[in-house]
């Protein structure tokens, strides 16, 4: 007799670092990954012929057109991935009754609050990158009204793929001296954490905007600092190398980042139950699976 195959959850964007953290978080058996060779979120009804040989009860979008310079020079890239296709993922989502989870970023904000943004907060995005993750979000709350849940989140590194972390440990083993910008203040933010938050919001049901982040600010600088501490206790470095602090007009860049994107998240810490622990005690983490 054939066994009934189980409700699952699917990720879209298996490759990425906040789907292969949801991978290592999630019981195997009750999730399905996606890339782009399974599914094409771009062709609503493609995707949808993929997608209705599941039995599905949440999608998670960790997909994401993230190149955030790139992205100044190829917006139709941009928007395709971070408007059209959480459109047609959304749109599947209200017709068949599925929870939707999608991820968005700082960079909607414009960066000159001072005060930790609210997720009821203004858009301002600066860049192409942050002005199509604004289009996505905004077509989630449209179609899916109060269903949908957005977790805005920022500076997210992990074990996985490429990031600042990754970036920074190359670049101590390979360089004399290093300048790094401070004068842009965030919050990292671990993968594991964000994907232990995304299955929370599918696990409670949770709907609306909300941010999650680890706990505390810092800038690149004080991230790069501790990077390099932690990585020398942990044996990671051999060496330490002068790290300079710069501002942001010593490092020109295509996009234009907020100066300053701390996130609210007392609406997440009552919603979802979950205390973020410190950015620091996450980085320990993360670096002890790097070594
Ligand atoms: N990395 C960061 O610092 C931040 C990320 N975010 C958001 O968090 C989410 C997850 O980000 P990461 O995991 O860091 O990104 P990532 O760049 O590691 O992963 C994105 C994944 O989307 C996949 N993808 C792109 N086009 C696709 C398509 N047509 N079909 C299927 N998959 C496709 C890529 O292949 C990649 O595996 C994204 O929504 C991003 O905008 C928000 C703030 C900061």
């Amino acid at each position: 007799m054939l066994r009934e195959r189980p409700n699952v959850i699917v990720v879209i964007g298996k490759s990425g670092q906040l789907a292969q953290a949801i991978r290592v978080n999630a019981d195997p058996q009750s999730m399905v990954f996606m890339g782009r060779d399974d599914i094409d979120i771009v062709d609503f009804d493609k995707m949808s012929l993929s997608l209705d040989t599941h039995k599905i009860t949440a999608v998670i979008n960790a997909s994401a057109y993230t190149a955030v310079d790139n992205a100044e020079s190829d917006e139709t890239s941009a928007f395709l991935l971070n408007e059209k296709a959480v459109k047609n993922l959304a749109v599947y989502c209200k017709n068949k009754s599925l929870r939707f989870i999608h991820v968005s970023t700082d960079y909607v904000f414009g960066g000159s609050k001072g005060s930790p943004y609210l997720p009821t907060d203004d858009y301002a995005p600066q860049s192409i990158y942050g002005a199509s993750k604004m289009a996505g979000e905004v077509a989630v709350k449209d179609i899916l009204g109060e269903l949908g849940c957005i977790i805005r989140t920022s500076w997210v590194y992990s074990e996985f793929g490429n990031n600042f972390v990754k970036t920074m440990l190359r670049l101590m083993k390979e360089k004399p001296q290093l300048g790094v910008i401070d004068d842009q203040i965030g919050s990292p933010t671990s993968a594991i954490a964000l994907a232990q938050a995304c299955l929370t919001a599918v696990e409670k049901n949770i709907s609306g905007v909300h941010h999650f982040t680890d706990a505390g600010v810092a800038s690149w600088y004080d991230f790069a600092v501790s990077i390099q501490r932690c990585a020398l206790d942990n044996g990671l470095l051999e060496h330490p190398i002068p790290i300079k602090a710069i501002p942001t007009s010593a490092y020109p860049t295509p996009a234009k980042r907020p100066s300053y994107s701390v996130l609210d998240k007392h609406s997440m810490i009552d919603a979802f139950g979950i205390e973020p622990r410190h950015w620091q005690a996450e980085l320990e983490s993360v670096l002890s699976k790097l070594k």
